[in-house]
């Protein structure tokens, strides 16, 4: 297949199968290619249990894939050891999950200073980034909370913040809006239609109408497989 050439990440052929032990196992994917480019919009929807998670663990380096390639940047990625894939997950990757995950004995400061800690790339005015990463969705005055001082819409924003800490080339957001209240829902999706412009590539698993229709492109799974895109 030939490759584009703004690709920031490729999947080709990828199958992903689960095995449940005793011979058991479940096909999760079934040969599925996706390319997402350079400050791309892409929306995966489809029904549950079509594979879209699955999808998104395997293009986010979270999960390798059974068979098929993987690339990050024209390089493959899905044979890289499992240091090599972590050190390409924090400095290339941010991370929203339907749940915020914040570090529970840190500021929501602190939490949006902690991916930059763990890529060993710290600088002086990271403070300063993260407080303006913490006010564009409007949580800044929280700053010096620890997340079971806030409520779980002002976790999953924080979460989002803390995901945008290190300019990801790409931000994999599982369900980014799911059992939010309508105006944070809002303010998610807002915050992640700008990040194309900033040169960040957004994949994001949704069954949110509002969100899907803003992304540059919607791929649709079904029973493991792209249906069709649009
Ligand atoms: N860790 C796992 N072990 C075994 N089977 C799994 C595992 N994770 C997912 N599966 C199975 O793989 C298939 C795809 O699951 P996946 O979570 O990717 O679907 P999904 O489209 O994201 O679903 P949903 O919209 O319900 O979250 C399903 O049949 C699921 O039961």
């Amino acid at each position: 297949m030939a490759r584009e050439e703004n690709a920031v990440v490729e999947l080709t052929g990828v199958h992903k199968a689960y095995d449940l032990g005793e011979g058991r196992r479940v096909v999760a994917l079934r040969g599925v290619d996706l390319t997402v480019g350079e400050g791309e919009f892409v929306a995966v929807t489809g029904p549950s249990g079509s594979g879209k998670s699955t999808l998104l663990a395997i293009a986010g380096l979270l999960t390798r894939p059974s068979a098929g390639e993987v690339r990050v940047d024209g390089q493959r990625v899905d044979e890289l050891d499992d240091d090599a894939r972590a050190s390409l997950r924090n400095h290339a990757f941010g991370y929203l999950f339907p749940f915020a995950a914040l570090w529970p004995s840190l500021t929501a400061l602190e939490n949006v200073l902690l991916p930059r800690v763990l890529a060993g790339t710290r600088t002086t005015d990271d403070a300063t980034r993260a407080l303006a990463l913490l006010e564009e969705v409007g949580v800044a005055h929280l700053a010096d909370r620890l997340p079971h001082q806030m409520s779980a819409g002002e976790q999953r924003r924080v979460a989002l913040a803390r995901a945008l800490a290190n300019r990801p080339r790409v931000l994999m957001a599982d369900e980014p809006t799911a059992n939010l209240d309508t105006d944070t829902a809002e303010r998610v999706i807002e915050r992640l239609a700008r990040l194309p412009e900033e040169g960040t590539a957004v994949v994001a698993v949704t069954h949110d109408p509002h969100l899907a229709a803003r992304a540059d492109r919607v791929v649709r799974m079904v029973a493991g497989c792209v249906e069709a895109e649009g």
